[in-house]
């Protein structure tokens, strides 16, 4: 797959099929969709083309920075590249981009740069300033430019929009990472940077990896405790991790990631790290002593390890 990182830097002198979209999670239901893309464009000698945006519209032209995603770019940018996709542009959404007309859109970057001979694209897509196009105009535009128009049906569309959703939630009210797995059909991750903590982890002989997030709009699961699997020095390792304040310990209320990792000794400090997030153990909890979480911690690390000879004997 090739990358680009604007329409306009987009240059190829073939043909294209092209879809337009989020992707967020790039779940089962975003595959099928993409998988249709792929197959056409292969069958017809066209390229597959992807046109996604980044920041989200809605950061951009709503301001909205609570929106919460479940990829990050590069995480987006990455899973795609293994769909077997050709092409993918990443605009760049402005406020500018948004006052295109439906006609400049078209005409300027769906004929002109992208070459398209088919879109395939939701039934009710707007676009154009103020989003005031809709299918039908579309249709008509195919017509005078050449280019045919695929719908994506209410149901196919439905099924997306609601996994996309359905895993948001599961992640954010539930924490239930088994679930959002079998959607997204991959492990749910969180990439980050090793920080210092408190030095209090290896003091209980539990030592944990603090990771900082550097996107704010990436998802992290509801609060509580999780069996995770990490690459360390180029070996799979599993872990606890928790999210969550140390209640126990601690009268702050920043969000914590720390993870504990199984048969590991090393300085992390400083490594970026990707967590698989397996399955929920536990809510977090405010225990009475430092003892008392240490016992919960040997329980958790026991629970752990039985699952992870589950997963394997599976
Ligand atoms: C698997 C796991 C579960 C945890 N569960 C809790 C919990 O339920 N309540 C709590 O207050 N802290 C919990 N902690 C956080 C500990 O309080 C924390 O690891 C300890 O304070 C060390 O912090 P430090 O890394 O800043 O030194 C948990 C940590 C891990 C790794
Ligand atoms: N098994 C392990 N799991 C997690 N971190 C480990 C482990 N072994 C060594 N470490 C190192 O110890 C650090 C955590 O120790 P800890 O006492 O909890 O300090 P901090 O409060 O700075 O996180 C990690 O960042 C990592 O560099």
């Amino acid at each position: 797959m090739k990358k680009f990182d604007s329409i306009q830097s987009y240059n190829s002198n073939t043909s294209s099929v092209v879809t337009i979209g989020t992707f967020d999670g790039v779940h089962i239901g975003h595959r099928k969709i993409i998988d249709n893309l792929t197959e056409q464009a292969a069958a017809t000698g066209l390229n597959s083309v992807i046109l996604t945006f980044f920041p989200h519209p809605r950061m951009v032209l709503q301001k909205d920075v609570s929106i919460k995603l479940l990829n990050t770019i590069k995480e987006r940018t990455d899973i795609l590249s293994e769909t077997g996709l050709d092409h993918l542009i990443v605009h760049p959404f402005t406020k500018d981009f948004s006052r295109l007309t439906a006609i400049e859109f078209v005409r300027d970057v769906l004929v002109n740069q992208l070459k398209t001979k088919k879109i395939i694209i939701g039934y009710d897509h707007r676009f154009g300033r103020n989003r005031t196009a809709d299918i039908n105009d579309l249709i008509e535009f195919g017509k005078t430019f050449d280019f045919e128009v695929e719908q994506i049906s209410a149901e196919a569309l439905n099924d997306v929009a609601i996994s996309s959703t359905k895993i948001r939630n599961a992640l954010h009210n539930d924490g239930d990472v088994a679930k959002a797995n079998s959607y997204l059909g991959y492990e749910y991750t969180i990439e980050g940077t090793v920080i210092v903590g408190k030095g209090l982890g290896r003091t209980i002989q539990f030592p944990t990896a603090n990771i900082a997030v550097k996107e704010s709009y990436k998802l992290i699961p509801k609060d509580g405790v999780y069996l995770v699997s990490a690459t360390l020095n180029s070996e799979k390792v599993y872990g606890m991790t928790n999210i969550g304040q140390n209640p126990t310990v601690s009268d702050e209320d920043t969000k914590k990631i720390e993870t504990y990792f199984f048969d590991f000794d090393a300085d992390l400090y400083g490594k970026e790290i990707e967590l698989h997030f397996l399955k929920r153990l536990r809510n977090e909890v405010k225990f009475e002593s430092v003892a008392a979480l240490k016992e919960q911690l040997t329980k958790d690390k026991l629970q752990s390890l039985d699952l992870i000879k589950a997963y394997h004997n599976a």
